[in-house]
């Protein structure tokens, strides 16, 4: 298995060091290369072991998979790099926000198998949730579920799926974190110190979390547990509830499903 990584940024350096920490991939069949930051990328060749070349014909020669990384507007870039060396057998992986498989293809100049992925950065504690769209042509479609498996919970959305998919789980956690961030500034605010209010709010996300992992009742069931009748919760949740929560975060989805939609537009 050969497995190369044009981009070694944060989703990348997510995947393949989640597919090395579960063991499904050996660091010797991960190759990465970028752009200009030969550094970092150093620095993964010095703590996981994975190859780092800047010779495009090496990387591409026998590739099973290549993964195009880097952002969406640095793909005609990185096509160029690729199609002098392309082998007809490799299939190109996306994790581009926005960018269709047509487009990958035409680009890309070969008629490559393609499979869009909209993983999360969560693939680096392998908890991502992974969107995938196939090109029709993409045989063996299971051993890419299974290599993915190996950083989170696969999704086949098709290709109509990705906008909503790279808004609801793509983004999701930077969602999440600016939620906490404003919980810790109002627990700063409550009198705690920095320090602690983020120390607080850490804990309480990290033990929310596991108990969703351990536990299968509703979200709504989960919380009524905590509500006693006229205590905290319920005076808490009064307030909460006098705002729009909800119609705040379809906006915030919607708009992030709406970029996903305009990047497409090449
Ligand atoms: N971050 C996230 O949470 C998610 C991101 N994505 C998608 O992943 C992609 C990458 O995002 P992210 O990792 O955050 O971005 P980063 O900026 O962290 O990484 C981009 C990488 O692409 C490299 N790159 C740029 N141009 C080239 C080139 N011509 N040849 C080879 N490598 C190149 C950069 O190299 P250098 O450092 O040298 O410039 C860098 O390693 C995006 O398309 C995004 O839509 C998808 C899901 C979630
Ligand atoms: O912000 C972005 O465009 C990428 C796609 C999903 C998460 N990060």
């Amino acid at each position: 298995m050969k497995i190369v990584f044009f981009g070694a940024g944060n989703m990348a350096s997510a995947i393949f060091t989640g597919m090395i920490e579960k063991g499904t991939v050996k660091a010797e069949d991960i190759y990465i290369t970028s752009k200009s930051n030969r550094v970092a990328a150093m620095e993964f060749k010095e703590s996981l072991g994975v190859n780092v070349s800047y010779d495009d014909a090496e990387l591409c020669k026998d590739a099973d998979y290549i993964v195009l990384a880097s952002k969406p507007q640095n793909f005609t870039d990185v096509a160029e790099r690729i199609r002098p060396y392309l082998e007809k057998k490799t299939k190109l992986i996306s994790v581009m926000a926005g960018i269709h498989i047509a487009t990958i293809q035409e680009e890309a100049g070969m008629e490559n198998a393609v499979a869009r992925i909209m993983p999360n950065t969560n693939a680096m504690v392998q908890y991502s949730v992974n969107g995938i769209a196939f090109s029709d042509d993409f045989d063996n479609k299971d051993e890419l579920i299974e290599l993915m498996a190996s950083f989170g919970k696969n999704v086949v959305v098709g290709e109509e799926g990705m906008d909503n998919i790279t808004a609801a789980t793509g983004s999701g956690p930077a969602f999440l974190y600016y939620i906490y961030e404003q919980y810790a500034k109002s627990l700063e605010e409550l009198g705690f110190s920095k320090e602690d209010a983020e120390k607080l709010t850490r804990n309480l996300v990290i033990g929310t979390g596991k108990t969703l992992s351990e536990r299968p009742e509703s979200f709504e069931q989960l919380r009524t547990d905590i509500t006693s009748k006229a205590g905290t919760t319920e005076a808490g949740l009064d307030t909460l509830s006098e705002f729009k929560l909800q119609e705040m975060i379809s906006k915030t989805l919607g708009s992030a499903r709406d970029r996903s939609k305009k990047l497409s537009e090449r």
